[in-house]
């Protein structure tokens, strides 16, 4: 695999998503996100646990309606359906993995290419030579995806018996059997040691060079920093700053969020001292109800008998 590849990045927005936000009930998990990815180009999207990233992503892939903004692929705004985007050309993995763990590591990617087959259910079930050839060139073509993810020897191993970093791979062939022009990958290095996250970074680099562009979720920073031409940085919500792996690394609201630090105009600030204040003003109530009843507690014990008595009906 060639690392060294310079990038070929145009003009040419393969994905382009606009005013994006996604609402759970009185949670806004994303709120107003652009993000342009294009062609050649590997993006990475940074931000801390709950940031709203997978949100994102599955607002990209039909997984979630957005409650407002569009996403479009190629300069077509895309149906929120998820067998839709795969069809347009974007596929993805999951910070989850999911495999069909009890069939072959080259059953799964037959199944990523189902959107590309044209053969119908007839035509399968009669298995005549229409499906006798796509069938082959299925195999073929998934054996490829193998080759290039180094799997091709675990072809008939069970998925479920693949080590954890071998099993991200296959996710990652999975997708790509789909043909796709965008390859959306969530934390694809998840659980994986530092050789492992160091060839999953020479094949993210040989998928952009074969002409797809990639828009990776991490927290490996190292990893994101040294693969991304772009990098974006999501908090609560929003996208706090966007640019070029050295500029995001050195902007000083990316390092607060991380570690927690408030700074002025973070996103939520405003939300999080109304809900301080909100919070500071009933302690006070409760200090001075407290107070009202050691004050009450304190009086002479004939006072409290007789206006017991007094309102006892
Ligand atoms: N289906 C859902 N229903 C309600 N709330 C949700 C749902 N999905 C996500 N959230 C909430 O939205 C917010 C963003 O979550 P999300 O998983 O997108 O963050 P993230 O940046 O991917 O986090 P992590 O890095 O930990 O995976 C969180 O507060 C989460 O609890």
């Amino acid at each position: 695999m060639n690392t060294m590849t310079t990038t070929t990045a145009t003009t040419t927005a393969v994905l382009d998503a606009s005013g994006v936000t996604m609402r759970f009930g009185g949670l806004t998990a994303v709120r107003n996100v652009d993000l342009t990815v294009n062609a050649g180009e590997i993006v990475g999207l940074i931000g801390p646990n709950g940031a709203g990233k997978t949100t994102f992503f599955n607002c990209l892939t039909g997984l979630y309606i957005p409650t407002e903004g569009k996403v479009s692929y190629k300069g077509t705004v895309l149906p929120p359906k998820p067998h839709l985007v795969t069809q347009a050309g974007i596929a993805r993995t999951f910070q989850n993995i999911r495999l069909f763990s009890n069939m072959t590591v080259l059953e799964n990617v037959l199944v990523g290419r189902h959107t590309r087959t044209k053969e119908g259910l007839f035509s399968a079930l009669l298995r005549g030579p229409g499906f006798k050839k796509a069938e082959q060139a299925s195999h073929a073509r998934a054996m490829e995806l193998l080759e290039f993810t180094g799997l091709a020897h675990k072809a008939k191993h069970l998925a479920r018996n693949l080590p954890y970093g071998e099993q991200r791979k296959l996710e990652i062939a999975r997708a790509l059997a789909s043909d796709p022009g965008l390859l959306l990958l969530d934390e694809p290095t998840a659980g994986m040691n530092p050789q492992e996250t160091r060839a999953a970074e020479e094949l993210v680099f040989a998928i952009r060079d074969m002409g797809i562009a990639v828009l990776v979720i991490e927290h490996d920073m190292r990893f994101i920093f040294n693969l991304s031409d772009r990098v974006a940085c999501l908090v609560q919500g929003e996208k706090l700053v966007e640019g070029t792996p050295q500029v995001v690394q050195a902007d000083e609201r990316v390092v607060a969020a991380y570690l927690g630090t408030p700074f002025e105009g973070a996103p939520g600030a405003e939300e999080a001292a109304e809900v301080q204040a909100a919070e500071d003003h009933a302690a006070e109530d409760h200090a001075a109800e407290d107070q009202t009843t050691e004050d009450d507690a304190d009086a002479p014990s004939t006072t409290r008998t007789n206006r017991t008595e007094g309102d006892t009906p």
